[in-house]
């Protein structure tokens, strides 16, 4: 379980595609590899070719599996091999739905895009430990580089502080010190804000100002 208040916020790298930057990745010492487990995201990965080199990982770094709406079956076949750390669900998962898997011994990490105060009554409605907040957007799921306003997740951090706040949408190198020195989130994740223009290939030098950053607010 990640701990609601790290002392040094930790870092996932979302949307890795290739073996040798997961390598490098963990090599550079985040503390979580996310794969997109969802056909429509530009950063899918088809789990078949994922579980054959997740075995060669150092095991310093925790592979998390990115899904929306997913197939009970698929996630329940997936979580036997042992090869996931968690599964980040993005789609419109229900409190039940959640609480099923994890009732079945799935680490879940439950993702909520915010679109105003009333969302976080939402997420009070969810037992999940691990709580990630995203920017809204009307039809897409996240992978889209926007930030909402901090503020959401500093209140969401005050008032509900037993949770592993995950903070993500938009986070780059650049404004990842200011959210950390903020909202104290327990772990930072971050997609696009590490690439170029190719969705699921990382920009390694990016990757490790962005380490540097959100460890050194
Ligand atoms: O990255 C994707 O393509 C994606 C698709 C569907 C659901 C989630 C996705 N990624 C997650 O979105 C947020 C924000 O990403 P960004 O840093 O703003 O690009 C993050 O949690 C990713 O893990």
């Amino acid at each position: 379980m990640t701990p609601p208040n790290p002392p040094i916020t930790q870092v996932k790298i979302c949307g890795v595609t290739q073996p040798g930057q997961a390598q490098a990745i963990a090599e550079l010492g985040a503390d979580y590899l996310g794969i997109n487990f969802w056909p429509h995201s530009k950063r899918y990965l088809p789990w078949k070719t994922a579980a054959t080199w997740l075995p060669d990982l150092p095991p310093t770094i925790k592979p998390v599996g990115v899904f929306v709406n997913p197939d009970v079956d698929l996630l329940l076949e997936i979580a036997d091999t042992g090869l996931l750390h968690a599964f980040q669900l993005h789609g419109d998962e229900s409190a039940p739905f959640c609480h099923e898997l994890q009732r079945r011994g799935l680490t879940i990490i439950k993702a909520f895009q915010v679109r105003n105060p009333s969302t976080l009554d939402l997420v009070s409605t969810f037992q999940v430990h691990d709580i990630l907040l995203d920017a809204y957007h009307p039809s897409e799921r996240g992978g889209l580089g926007h930030t909402f306003p901090w503020e959401l997740a500093q209140n969401f951090r005050t008032r509900q502080p037993d949770h592993a706040l995950w903070l993500a949408g938009g986070l780059t190198h650049e404004n990842v010190n200011n959210a950390v020195r903020g909202v104290r989130p327990a772990v930072v994740d971050v997609a696009s804000g590490v690439e170029d223009d190719q969705p699921g290939i990382k920009n390694l030098q990016k990757v490790m100002l962005f380490l540097q950053s959100a460890r050194n607010p």
